[in-house]
């Protein structure tokens, strides 16, 4: 008999061990019983005879995982602090019988004088940063990576933001590597999914380019991983694991020796602190921007409404940000200043005409919009903070020659209704499109004279010691939308134009000054890690957070920043702490975080969001 340590898969638990008559390699996947139900596992190691009866692995399959995914998972278990079964659950596991396919290919892209300068440079580097400007043309030298990758017999893993709101970006890779190119994220089909698994494993696929996932997809000939707006947030997971897959690309590229390039116009100060960097600059079209100020309050203005007026007689199109859906983002009493909350989280509910309902952001929580204020019984109480859809309605009213659109997570529900829009935009048959960070992904149109952005002290005021890096890179972002080729505005409302003024030629600057700022407290130069605690007794996860404090006293170069109730205190009905810590030793941080094993407390290591 022969005995192993079965990592389960999904699960929470650590490896248990089962015995076979056979011997198996590590890396098989194995079916077993735990508590009487069937459940997949992972044969991770050999191990004596147990003094313990152990029940006998009922199945082997036929995918398995190699032995440098089992080390991958465990660099994940250990730093995202997860059981090694959840870590392995992450990957897509290879078919046993995969084929390669060499073929050679020609695109019809010839690089600038600089972007050839940026492609070389990253092909001396193992590892680097493309910082270039929007509209510099990153992705063309992208495409010309992937084509050298194929021609080397290689393969590819281009990872993007949110690919389904780039059909553009879709077609582009379809139009230079045709099948040699495939699309994979999280809402793909499971049929389609299986098909390119298929394709992948008959060595057809040279490119796999999507979301954070792809990073699992099981590929042997790995050579190059590019990422795409490294800066933008949705690399980082939202559940356990938390892993970062931009962070991951960085690790993967030293354990299994490819190369891995990060790109964006507004890098993150860490990656632009930590990794070899070509600066690529200005625009690769022809293009001039003139920014402008409006210091009015918060909705439209006269201004605005100019500045609008006048692109649209240019016959140029305008583009909008506010970072808040629905109508209004809250319904406030007028006599005790409070604003109508969800009963089920600690946060203001939005107002949502449509619906003629009141709408919670967080749990979906729905109610009729209520005439006088709930806790005080005043009947003066008006909406506030204009959303996309009060202001889409308005600027129709006013412009009601031109077509506007409302573009957001409201309004652009499927991935056939994006692509309508974003088809239409591209194709002038939208003059106006008002919209939320959806906006700031990648587009990249030429038609765009204006671009419009509100709302922006409010992100600048969070108390978040990153919301001066993360507004900034919006804002330019959106910008950067605007006037790609040709001339184009941008007007932006705000009471903080002085620091708009220094940076947004300058992110380079900012970036530099930002670094100044952070030491000695802040990422990159402090680890930080994140506690919390949730549960639907307040006094239990006030308790949890407690104990979490008092680990923390064992652990003298763990620096205890502060702990107590959350940001938002209660999201669906659950009461949240949270405790941060931050240390000079990654490897301090990570013991103490392995020391926190209770139930109902989460381990965020390298947090980006503090809400
Ligand atoms: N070498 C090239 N030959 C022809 N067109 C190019 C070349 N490089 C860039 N372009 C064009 O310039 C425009 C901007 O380039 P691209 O979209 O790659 O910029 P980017 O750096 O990815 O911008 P962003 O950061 O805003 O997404 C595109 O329309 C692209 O097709
Ligand atoms: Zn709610």
């Amino acid at each position: 008999m022969f005995y192993y340590h079965i990592a389960l898969l999904k699960s929470p638990l650590s490896p248990l061990t089962y015995q076979s008559e056979q011997t198996l390699p590590l890396g098989t996947i194995v079916e077993v019983t735990l508590s009487k139900r069937t459940t997949q596992g992972v044969v991770i190691a050999e191990v004596e005879k147990p003094s313990f009866e152990c029940e006998t692995i009922s199945l082997t399959c036929k995918p398995f995982y190699p032995s440098k995914t089992l080390e991958l998972a465990r660099f994940i278990a250990e730093y995202y602090v997860c059981s090694l079964g959840e870590a392995l659950s992450l990957f897509v596991p290879y078919a046993s019988n995969a084929l390669h396919v060499n073929e050679t290919i020609t695109i019809e892209i010839t690089l600038s004088t600089e972007q050839q300068k940026a492609y070389d440079f990253i092909e001396a580097h193992p590892t680097s940063l493309l910082f270039g400007d929007t509209g510099s043309g990153k992705t063309e030298i992208y495409m010309k990576l992937f084509e050298q990758s194929i021609n080397e017999g290689k393969q590819a893993i281009f990872l993007l933001p949110e690919i389904g709101l780039t059909p553009q970006m879709k077609n582009r890779l379809k139009h230079h590597f045709g099948t040699h190119v495939a699309i994979w994220h999280s809402k793909i089909s499971a049929k389609k999914k299986e098909q390119i698994l298929s394709d992948l494993s008959e060595g057809k696929i040279s490119i796999i380019a999507g979301t954070r996932s792809a990073l699992f997809l099981p590929l042997q000939h790995l050579g190059l991983i590019v990422v795409d707006e490294e800066h933008d947030e949705s690399y980082k997971s939202g559940n356990r694991p938390r892993y970062n897959a931009k962070d991951l690309a960085l690790l993967f590229g030293q354990k299994i020796g490819c190369k891995v390039l990060l790109g964006s116009a507004t890098p993150t100060l860490g990656s632009f602190h930590k990794i070899p960097t070509f600066r690529l600059k200005g625009t690769f079209f022809e293009s001039q921007s003139h920014i402008m100020y409006d210091d009015g309050e918060h909705g439209l203005s006269f201004k605005m409404t100019q500045a609008i007026q006048k692109a649209l007689n240019a016959k140029k199109q305008v583009i909008v940000f506010l970072p808040t859906r629905a109508n209004f983002k809250y319904i406030t009493c007028k006599s005790c200043g409070a604003n109508v909350e969800c009963p089920f989280c600690s946060v203001g509910m939005s107002i949502h005409h449509n619906m003629n309902a009141l709408k919670c952001h967080y749990c979906n929580y729905t109610e009729v919009i209520p005439k006088i204020c709930p806790k005080c019984g005043c009947e003066e109480i008006v909406a506030t903070r204009m959303g996309t859809a009060e202001v889409s309605q308005k600027l129709s009213e006013h412009f009601s020659e031109h077509v506007v659109q409302q573009f957001d997570r409201d309004e652009v529900r499927t991935e056939k209704k994006l692509s309508e829009i974003l088809s239409d935009f591209n194709e002038h048959k939208i003059d106006i499109m008002v919209g939320t960070q959806m906006l700031s992904k990648g587009h990249d149109y030429h038609g765009v004279g204006l671009a419009v952005i509100l709302g922006v002290d409010a992100l600048l005021g969070m108390s978040d010691f990153r919301s001066r890096e993360k507004t900034l890179a919006l804002v330019l972002q959106i910008a950067g939308r605007a006037g790609r080729k040709g001339y184009g505005e941008v007007l932006i409302q705000s009471k903080n134009s002085e620091f708009f003024k220094q940076y947004l030629s300058d992110f380079e600057q900012f970036l530099k000054d930002e670094l100044v700022f952070r030491k000695n407290l802040y990422p990159p130069f402090k680890k930080m890690l994140r506690l919390m605690s949730a549960h639907v007794k307040d006094e239990k996860a006030k308790e949890l957070i407690d104990k979490v404090a008092l680990i923390a006293q064992s652990f003298p170069q763990v620096e205890v920043v502060g702990f107590g109730k959350a940001n938002i205190s209660k999201i669906a009905n659950k009461y949240r702490y949270e405790l941060l810590a931050r240390s000079d030793s990654s490897k301090a941080l990570l013991e103490f975080a392995h020391a926190v094993k209770l139930l109902h407390v989460e381990a965020d290591i390298d947090p980006l969001s503090f809400s």
